[in-house]
């Protein structure tokens, strides 16, 4: 099944160990050990020892099980069977269904291994389900003493890898905030209009069986309008949410839920210490593929998967916001800010919103063949070559202009398993099945404990949503003068005329299918401000749309990417879009400064 060779791992100081049988193969022995790397599985089949390991960090959770009651209305659901359902050989240890002359406890492990793609090269993430069958005691409570002290092994090693403080499922332990946070959950907002609509159901279906398996606990509260995500954060408790906050939706969602957390008073606390992640179900979903290219995951091949792990897996990393302060009002902006082509592109195209992302690709051929140009000043603090972090390959793309490729991930660790199978090992001598759960809200095994109906959820758009004052934004004091101020004149360079597009963006991708800023990276303190000045051809403009899926379009000279800390945009005309991160704004002029590293998102980070 697997066969990677890791012969150092098995070597190391087990802290569990057992070795395990399977009917169908005779003479084969697997011996396993716990280590603090993960899950050591050495093959003995007729004097030949393969050793495989399946990580620590790919491994979930794990729950116990005992066998289930076989009656003649249960009795065909015991074949194998490759659906998500519960595997119908085993319950609950405490289910009225158990088996109480089978004295076998069954521990469940649960791990998402990267796998090489077949069609496509590349990698994807497969689930795997290893089962151990304990039943070398007499009596089932000694069985499922040793399964249990599996589970207690795994999970301890599993949660440990965590900050012990803000881990899922886990208590903290010191310090002010730890010592108000009294429960460790996961919030989901979910915003059911978010991309084609399909934002709860993606949940229901894939997201939940996930934190399942990992034992995760969570609230949940679907969204019944435009900003109710933005209302609700500014004022719910947050001190039970050390799992994260995370939305189930698009960048929108998330843009609304920062700028909501920067209208607390505690904000900065807040935004210290609760972790953010999404799970993509919008159209763009430019920040969920940027955490997966900083960390190399394999994202296209599942993006909800992918992104769902880095929640399971609790762990946050640094994520740089930028400070935009325009006529009316202060925003704290993940993603973009826009001016011009794209943002015309983005806005536009929002009648198109049920085709999904292809609105995009439509609607850029649309400006493309009525090219505006917008009269405006720009300017901006360059940041100097020399003071820029090196690139994912030790260089800068933009200035060099050399092409940055997407960098693969790790060659995997088992080349050639079929994962997705699963592994079914015992101490004496029966097979089992694997086990595919399977949940919804309603689920007994769900560990979810609240659930905000969203009957009556209805389309607003950020016009009609219910009128209210505008809350006070808190947050960083700005280091640059007001708007209406003069800039100084010493380290601000200045680039006024006609314009078809300013982007500035600071993060790799504005969206999933859109390597706009090959080089950046979650905290690295720059704003990559892309300037295509009017004057250029519809077919250098052309191959700029195309090259943006790549990262290929920094290569068209006639549009320069500066590397900048602090920008003001001065549009002269009233009829330009600008949008924060794809969402419209309504004034007319802006300035941007950034913050590194100022919120953490979930990543899977090692
Ligand atoms: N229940 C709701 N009904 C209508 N609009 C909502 C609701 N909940 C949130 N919104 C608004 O929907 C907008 C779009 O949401 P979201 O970002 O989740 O999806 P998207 O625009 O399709 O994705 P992306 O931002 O990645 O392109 C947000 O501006 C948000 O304010």
């Amino acid at each position: 099944m697997m066969d990677s060779m890791d012969d150092n791992h098995f070597a190391m100081k087990p802290m569990l160990e057992e070795t395990f049988y399977i009917l169908s193969k005779k003479n084969t022995v697997y011996r396993v050990k716990l280590t603090e790397k993960g899950l050591c599985l050495q093959k003995e089949n007729n004097g030949t020892i393969k050793t495989e390991t399946i990580a620590l960090c790919d491994i979930i959770g794990c729950r116990c099980m005992r066998s289930k009651r076989r009656s003649e209305n249960n009795a065909c659901a015991c074949r194998p069977s490759s659906s998500r359902k519960n595997d119908p050989r085993v319950v609950d240890e405490n289910s009225v269904d158990k088996d109480e002359n089978d004295i076998s406890a069954f521990l469940y492990i649960y791990a998402y291994v990267l796998k090489n793609c077949k069609v496509k090269s590349g990698q994807k993430r497969e689930r795997m389900t290893i089962t151990l069958r304990f039943r070398s005691f007499d009596k089932y409570d000694d069985n499922m003493k040793e399964a249990q002290k599996w589970r207690s092994a795994i999970k301890y090693l599993i949660t440990s890898r965590y900050s012990p403080q803000i881990s899922p499922g886990m208590s903290p332990t010191s310090g002010p905030f730890e010592s108000a946070v009294i429960e460790n959950k996961v919030f989901f907002i979910i915003n059911p209009k978010s991309g084609v609509g399909k934002a709860r159901d993606i949940f229901q279906q894939r997201v939940v069986p996930i934190l399942t398996e990992a034992d995760i606990n969570y609230d949940i509260h679907v969204t019944r309008h435009a900003q109710d995500a933005r209302n609700l954060v500014r004022s719910q408790d947050m001190n039970q949410y050390g799992g994260g906050l995370v939305v189930v939706g698009g960048d929108g969602i998330l843009f609304e839920v920062i700028n909501g957390l920067m209208e607390r008073m505690d904000w900065e606390m807040v935004i210290e210490r609760i972790k953010l992640g999404i799970i993509p179900c919008g159209s763009g979903n430019g920040l969920a593929k940027a955490i997966s290219y900083a960390y190399n995951e394999p994202h296209d091949h599942n993006p909800v998967l992918i992104s769902t792990l880095n929640v399971v897996r609790g762990v946050a990393a640094p994520m740089d916001l930028v400070r935009v302060q325009t006529e009316s009002q202060v925003y704290f902006s993940f993603l973009s800010i826009g001016w011009g082509l794209l943002s015309d592109i983005d806005v536009e195209s929002e009648r198109l919103r049920a085709i999904g992302s292809q609105r995009f690709t439509i609607w850029s051929v649309a400006r493309l063949i009525g090219l505006r140009t917008y009269k405006g000043r720009l300017s901006f603090v360059r940041i100097p070559a020399d003071r820029l972090p090196l690139s994912r390959n030790g260089s800068s793309s933009f200035l060099s202009r050399s092409i940055s490729e997407c960098v693969d991930v790790n060659s995997s660790m088992y080349p050639s398993n079929s994962f997705g199978d699963c592994l079914n090992l015992e101490t004496s001598s029966e097979v089992t099945d694997c086990m595919r759960r399977r949940d919804s809200f309603y689920s007994v095994a769900s560990r979810r404990s609240t659930y905000l109906s969203a009957a009556g959820s209805s389309y607003q758009s950020l016009v009609d949503a219910p009128a209210s004052r505008t809350p006070r934004m808190y947050g960083p004091a700005s280091r640059l003068p007001p708007l209406s101020q003069p800039l100084p004149q010493d380290n601000w360079e200045v680039f006024s005329g006609e314009f078809v597009m300013v982007h500035a963006v600071y993060q790799s991708h504005i969206a999933a299918d859109c390597l706009f800023a090959p080089d950046s990276r979650l905290s690295d303190g720059v704003i990559w401000l892309c300037v295509i000045k009017a004057g250029i051809s519809r077919a250098h403009l052309l191959q700029f749309l195309l090259g943006l899926s790549t990262g290929t379009h920094v290569n068209i000279a006639q549009a320069e990417f500066i590397p900048v800390s602090a920008f003001r945009l001065e549009p002269l005309s009233n009829t330009s879009l600008i949008t924060v991160d794809g969402e419209r704004i309504n004034d007319n002029s802006l300035q941007a400064e950034i913050i590194p590293g100022m919120a953490n998102v979930l990543a899977r980070r090692s």
